[in-house]
């Protein structure tokens, strides 16, 4: 079975942010995930992670104003300073935490838009030459359009293509089993068919992005499918508990 990392943007909500750590360790995680340490200095959250005995699977680059709705900053031609500076902030703290993947979101952005594109293949290409220099690798995540409505990289095949094409061999692909299921479905065949090129994986139930095994998909049957593909990496659990997180880990316990 893969190994699991926590999300602690999504789960452990019951508690503050620093909190989750030790709690995801002790509720058996080996290795946890999250949106942003950003709100927090770099040195603590490194301290915190090493206490709680956790690897970092991987973060996000900073993203905008998200509570503004911003949703990344790397199709938008008018912000390219904001994000280099970005860039930067990022590979600080992924050095100080110890990350091996950083994951950049695009923004919100029409994908058919020119600038827009040129804007995101050039931020892509920069980025993973900046956080190569520091060891890190660098994932992109198509997004479905239910959940972030008007996000730029909304289609797997388009993001594949554009690793290909880049050909950075840092950059992958962060393969959300849920976005999939909502965007494309046909999971399985897709897995198997972008694997050489998947960095991350991410995992939560479709339609309502709770635990595995709570959906229309056979969860279980897809970590096996990761298994045979020789899948290595962390699975983050990216879903929203339906009740306690702790006592949402009964899927785990299945395994
Ligand atoms: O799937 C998601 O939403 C996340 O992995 C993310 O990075 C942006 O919200
Ligand atoms: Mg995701």
């Amino acid at each position: 079975m893969p190994r699991f990392a926590a999300n602690l943007t999504m789960m452990f909500n019951e508690n503050d942010f620093l909190d989750r750590f030790a709690i995801a360790a002790h509720a058996g995680f080996k290795a946890v995930e999250y949106l942003f340490p950003y709100d927090f200095p770099a040195e603590t959250v490194a301290e915190t992670l090493a206490n709680a005995g956790l690897e970092q699977a991987l973060f996000n680059l900073p993203a905008g104003d998200w509570g503004k709705g911003e949703r990344g900053l790397a199709a938008l031609p008018e912000r390219r300073t904001e994000f280099r500076q970005s860039v930067k902030t990022a590979v600080g703290y992924g050095r100080a935490i110890g990350t091996p993947l950083l994951h950049m979101m695009a923004g919100i952005a029409r994908h058919d838009d020119k600038a827009a594109m040129a804007t995101y293949r050039d931020a892509v290409a920069f980025t993973a030459d900046a956080v190569g220099e520091a060891g890190i690798g660098l994932v992109i995540e198509p997004i479905n359009g239910r959940d972030m409505p008007g996000y730029f990289l909304n289609d797997f095949e388009r993001a594949a293509d554009l690793i290909m094409d880049l050909g950075h061999a840092n950059l992958k692909l962060q393969f959300d089993i849920y976005h999939r299921q909502v965007m494309h479905g046909d999971v399985l065949t897709a897995l198997e068919t972008m694997m050489p090129l998947i960095g991350h994986v991410q995992i939560a139930s479709v339609p309502k992005r709770h635990e595995p095994g709570t959906g229309e998909l056979d969860d279980f049957r897809i970590f096996e499918h990761l298994d045979a593909l020789g899948y290595r990496g962390y699975v983050g659990c990216e879903y929203r508990p339906r009740g306690e997180t702790v006592a949402g880990l009964t899927w785990m316990k299945r395994l």
